[in-house]
C-alpha cells in the first residue's frame, strides 16, 4: 500500500439524510479537497454528467472492476453497485492532498478497514420523522420503498459508534459549517503529530 500523506475524510449516514447536499455546499465553498467521483451501475439521472457525477458503469464492467480489486470499497444499494475507485484515492493521498468520500454506511465500514486512519463523519438527521419527510419530498421513491429505507436507517444509525465525528444536519449550512470545523480541526492534529515526529528524530541525533 502506498503510504498515507493526505487525509481522508468520509461523509456518511442513512439514506436522505443530506450526504448528497451537504457535500455540494461544502465544494462549493472550499476548493482544496479532492472529492472522489464514484462508479455506480444505475443508470444516469436527468442533468447528470459521466466523469463529474459518477462513472457509469455496465453490471459486468463493475464486476470485474471487483475482481481486480480496483475497488476500496463497494456496496450493492437498491439493486444497483456503488464503489470508489481505489488508485485515484490512494494516488491522490500520497501526493499529499485530501480526499473526500461520500458513501452509504456499509461502504463506510469497508474504508474504515482498510483506512482506519481515516476521518468518518455521520451525518445524523433531527428526527426519524424528519428523515420520512426528507426522502418523501425528494419524490424519488415509492411509499413502500421509503419505509425500507426507514427501516435500513435505524439499522445504520445503530453503526454511528464506528465514526469519529456525528454532524446533526438540521439546516444545511449549519451542518456545512461543522465539516469545516471538522476538517480544520484534524489539520492541527496531523500538524501537532508532525511537530512531535519532528522533535523525536531531533532528540536522536
Ligand atoms: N458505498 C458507496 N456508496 C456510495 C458511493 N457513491 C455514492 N454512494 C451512496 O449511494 C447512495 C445512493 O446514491 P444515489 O443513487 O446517487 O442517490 P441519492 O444520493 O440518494 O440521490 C447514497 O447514499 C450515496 O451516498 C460509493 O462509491 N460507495
Ligand atoms: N438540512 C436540511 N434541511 C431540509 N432539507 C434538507 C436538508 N438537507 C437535505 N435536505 C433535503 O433532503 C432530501 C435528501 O437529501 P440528499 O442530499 O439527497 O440525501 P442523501 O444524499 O443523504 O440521500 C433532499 O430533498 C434535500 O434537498
Amino acid at each position: 500500500m502506498i503510504e498515507q500523506k493526505g487525509i481522508l475524510f468520509i461523509l456518511s449516514g442513512p439514506s436522505g439524510v443530506g450526504k448528497g447536499t451537504v457535500r455540494e455546499h461544502l465544494f462549493k465553498q472550499k476548493t482544496d479537497l479532492q472529492y472522489s467521483i464514484s462508479m455506480t451501475t444505475r443508470d444516469k439521472r436527468e442533468g447528470e454528467v459521466d466523469g463529474v457525477d459518477y462513472f457509469y458503469k455496465s453490471r459486468e464492467e463493475f464486476e470485474t472492476l471487483i475482481e481486480q480489486d480496483e475497488l476500496l470499497e463497494y456496496a450493492k444499494y437498491v439493486d444497483n453497485y456503488y464503489g470508489t475507485p481505489r488508485k485515484y484515492v490512494e494516488e491522490t493521498l500520497a501526493s499529499g492532498k485530501d480526499v473526500f468520500l461520500e458513501i452509504e454506511v456499509q461502504g463506510a465500514m469497508q474504508v474504515k478497514k482498510r483506512f482506519p486512519q481515516g476521518v468518518f463523519i455521520f451525518l445524523f438527521p433531527p428526527s426519524l420523522d424528519e428523515l420520512k419527510n426528507r426522502i418523501l419530498g425528494r419524490g424519488t421513491e415509492s411509499e413502500e420503498l421509503v419505509l425500507n429505507r426507514l427501516r435500513e436507517a435505524r439499522n445504520e444509525i445503530e453503526m454511528m459508534h464506528a465514526y469519529d465525528y456525528v454532524v446533526v444536519n438540521d439546516e444545511v449550512q449549519r451542518a456545512v459549517d461543522k465539516v469545516q470545523a471538522i476538517i480544520a480541526s484534524e489539520h492541527c492534529r496531523r500538524e501537532r503529530i508532525e511537530a512531535d515526529y519532528k522533535k523525536i528524530l531531533e532528540a536522536e541525533l
